[in-house]
């Protein structure tokens, strides 16, 4: 089980005695500064191709909850956009906070959002299995979208409405043909930066797409998320908030910025 956690004693700022690539050349998340963007017009939209999609479940892993996808060739993906091959939808899972103010990863101009939803794809067109790539510097892309309170998401409800099976370290429930599309932003704007996985391994394999339009969802449904729990059954009910990491140095690295 995992030694680390978002806790006083084994949280994000003792990371990296555990994993040194921590205090790494290209880590993530970052704070995005707009007006330092390199606005990139060869960079062309990103293609999402989420047709075929077959949800396995949804499972609390101790520190999110996950939402994973069957390996199949013909599985969803994305290509274009800042990637040179095409990437496979292996799971997402989401970031939070104690309160509404805070939660994502990734801020934008120092403004932090209520959540911050990853989708995590892994470059089958060059490795064998996500395992091999996690690890690989052009092994992953992330889609970041980030979740700001106001109107009730008709999406999402799927997601939320599952949460209370999977309330404990572990435990997993059936969720099948969700298709995670209807999650994104009405507009495919997007930022684009090398970085890495924010949870430990912490990896250097991730080429992060975060969409400049926040989704909105409700407040009842994020408290959805905050009676989720860190720990196991039978174990002190440690309440699953405050999963995120805060933005890490950028070291020279340039940020580009889509057009759409
Ligand atoms: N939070 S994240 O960088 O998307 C991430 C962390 C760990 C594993 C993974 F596949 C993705
Ligand atoms: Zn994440």
């Amino acid at each position: 089980s995992h030694c680390w956690g978002y806790g006083e004693d084994d949280g994000p700022s003792s990371w990296h005695k555990g994993y040194p690539i921590a205090q790494g050349n290209r880590q993530s998340p970052i704070n995005i500064v707009p007006s330092e963007t390199v606005h990139d017009s060869s960079l062309s939209p990103l293609i999402v191709s989420y047709e075929h999609c077959t949800s396995i479940g949804i499972s609390n892993n101790g520190c999110s909850v996950a939402v994973e996808y069957a390996d199949t060739e013909q599985g969803p993906g994305i290509y274009r956009g800042p990637l040179s091959d095409a990437y496979r939808l292996k799971q997402f899972h989401f970031h939070w906070g104690h309160k509404d103010w805070h939660g994502s990863e990734h801020t934008v101009d120092g403004k932090t959002y209520t959540s911050e939803l990853h989708l995590v794809h892994w470059n089958a067109s060059k490795y064998q299995t996500f395992r091999e790539a996690v690890a690989a510097p052009d092994g992953l892309a992330v889609l970041g979208v980030f979740l700001e309170t106001g109107e009730e998401h008709q999406s999402l409800h799927k997601i939320t409405d599952a949460l209370s099976m999977v309330k404990f370290k572990g435990s997993n429930a059936d969720l099948k043909d969700f298709n995670p599309k209807c999650l994104l932003p009405k507009s495919l704007n997007y930022w684009t930066y090398s970085g890495s996985l924010t949870t430990p391994p912490l990896h250097e394999s991730v080429t992060w797409i975060v969409f400049e339009e926040p989704i909105e969802v409700s407040k009842k449904q994020m408290e959805k998320f905050r009676m989720l729990l860190f720990s196991e059954e039978e174990e002190d009910e440690k309440l699953m908030e405050n999963n995120f990491r805060p933005p890490q140095p950028l070291k020279g690295r340039k940020v580009c910025a889509s057009y759409n």
